[in-house]
């Protein structure tokens, strides 16, 4: 193994683990990193064995014995505000890797990824000044009575796992509050997006962060690094955010030396529009919800309900929305959406759009691929597609297709809708419009979902409970719950 102690991650087209505060070269086995955008290499990237991930975990476990675990709140807190201030210096490097990686346009990195990754530490450093613990007097026979506290100790090294469809955000949603609470971490990026992660490497070394507190390490899943990595028995908890299959898998790596797990999954999201909805920010927040990022967020919308009086009128509006789009080069900042991930991913796409006709949808919008001009022709992108006419149990309104679709639905009783949203295996997210206060309340707390919007999406108070039900995961992380997540409560109980 090599070890290189200095470089900047990408002035070269070859990146590097990152273990205990060095960047690491692996054994020569290696993968290709693909700009989605235009088919074209971005760099080559090491793949993690059993040996690396191994040397990674070590240097976590190692760095628990350092400063980081004994530096007070306030310290970690202040360390993490540099790391915060260290993104946004770095701002446009950061955006530019986040664009070749993942094609989205650089507009929206710089609006949603960036500035959320640099949020995310102030928004822990902060929690993690606030934390409070329980206490109780207890009565004993002998009348002096006792005292029992709490106090939260860190639960060691943290396994993060990654995807691919806001990778940075995504990353440091769990990387922050894992270091606050004074953990060590091994981070197991997606292997389609592999740069932001590494390059955070170096933000952390800036800001002070000791070697081996924050480590990455990169490779593919099954039989890969995010395997060996998450069976690893020194890894004391698991957090990852992906698909549900993986989860499972990772559920099952971590009951062996029954390690926790905190799993955010995926999602067959229901936006719920009402007659009585405000039509302009009903069809606006809806746009966002199917179409934004190529389709590729967990908490978007592949299933519409509409009443039935504005139905027509709704599904004319968002089909013009949706042709409005306009795709192509991810830095000119008149593209509003990018392609997908990968080419894989557009064929797993490109077959639910052939499913849909199958099952005898309407096509309202899309169906296929873009006619692109020049360099963007060989990039993976994909029309924005609307079907109508499908009946509720068609495969294409049960599984999750992660594009940029959705199917609309006419209904005409809020019973029968909110049964129709929580149809399916999945509970993560729903989006709710309509102007009557009470039925909004009460068709939020009948819909099973971990969050619940109404007239408006992927609206984020960092400090909320965040997760899914049902299939979509389990556990909360977000403000205080993050923190119940990465430390363990541990009581002590003084006689007095
Ligand atoms: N609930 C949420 O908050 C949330 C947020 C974003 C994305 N998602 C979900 O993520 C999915 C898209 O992301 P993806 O395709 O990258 O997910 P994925 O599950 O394919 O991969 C995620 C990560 O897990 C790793 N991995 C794969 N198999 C593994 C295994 N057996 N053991 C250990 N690691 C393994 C991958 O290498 C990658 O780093 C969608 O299903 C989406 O709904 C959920
Ligand atoms: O694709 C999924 C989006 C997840 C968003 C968050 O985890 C967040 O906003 O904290």
């Amino acid at each position: 193994m090599t070890t290189i102690t200095s470089g900047r991650v990408l002035t070269t087209r070859r990146l590097s683990h990152f273990i205990g505060g060095r960047f690491v070269e692996g054994d020569g086995h290696t993968l290709e990193n693909i700009n989605p955008a235009t088919g074209e290499l971005v760099n080559v990237v090491p793949v993690a064995d059993a040996g690396v991930v191994d040397e990674a975990v070590k240097a976590a476990r190692r760095a628990l014995e350092g400063p980081w675990r004994r530096m007070s709140d306030h310290e970690r807190a202040s360390i993490l505000r540099k790391v915060a201030d260290g993104i946004l210096r770095r701002f446009d490097e950061f955006v530019r890797a986040e664009v070749l990686d993942t094609g989205k346009p650089a507009s929206l990195a710089s609006h949603i990824d960036i500035p959320r990754s640099a949020a995310n530490f102030n928004s822990f450093a902060d929690q993690v000044l606030t934390l409070s613990t329980e206490s109780f007097g207890t009565a004993t026979p002998d009348g002096a009575g006792a005292l029992n506290y709490s106090i939260r100790v860190p639960r060691g090294v943290i396994a993060v796992v990654c995807p691919w469809n806001l990778p940075l955000l995504l990353l440091t949603w769990k990387v922050a509050p894992a270091l606050a609470c004074g953990n060590t971490v091994v981070v197991k990026p997606s292997e389609e997006t592999p740069t932001t992660a590494t390059l955070l490497g170096e933000v952390m070394q800036e800001a002070g962060v000791p070697p081996g507190v924050y480590n990455v390490i990169h490779g593919l899943g099954p039989d890969s690094a995010g395997e060996y990595l998450t069976r690893h028995p020194e890894v004391n908890g698991i957090t990852f955010t992906g698909e549900t299959k993986t989860g499972v898998a990772i559920m099952k790596a971590a009951a062996e030396g029954v390690r926790p797990v905190s799993l955010e999954l995926g999602g067959k999201n229901a936006a719920v529009v009402f007659a009585d909805c405000n039509l302009d920010r009903a069809v606006e927040g809806v746009t966002r919800s199917v179409f934004a990022n190529c389709g590729q967020v967990c908490l978007g919308t592949e299933r519409v309900y509409v009443e039935r009086p504005i139905f027509d009128q709704f599904v004319a509006r968002l089909a013009s929305a949706g042709a409005a789009l306009k795709m192509g080069d991810p830095f000119d900042n008149t593209t509003t959406m990018g392609p997908l991930i990968s080419k894989s991913h557009r064929e797993k796409v490109l077959s639910y759009y052939q499913r849909a006709k199958a099952e005898g949808a309407s096509v309202i919008l899309g169906g296929g691929t873009p006619n692109l001009s020049s360099r963007f022709a060989t990039g993976f992108f994909i029309e924005p597609t609307i079907w109508t006419g499908l009946r509720e149990d068609s495969v294409v309104l049960r599984e999750e297709i992660f594009g940029p679709c959705c199917h609309i639905s006419p209904f005409d009783h809020e019973d029968a809708v909110v049964a129709a949203a929580n149809s399916g295996p999945y509970g993560l997210a729903t989006s709710i419009w309509t102007e009557n206060l009470a039925r909004a309340h009460r068709v939020a707390a009948g819909i099973e979902v971990g969050i619940a919007w109404v007239n408006c999406w992927f609206l984020r108070d960092l400090r909320t409970p965040f997760g899914g039900s049902k299939q979509s995961g389990i556990g909360r992380e977000g403000g205080v719950h993050s923190m119940e997540f990465y430390t363990e409560l541990r009581n002590v109980c003084v006689k007095l």
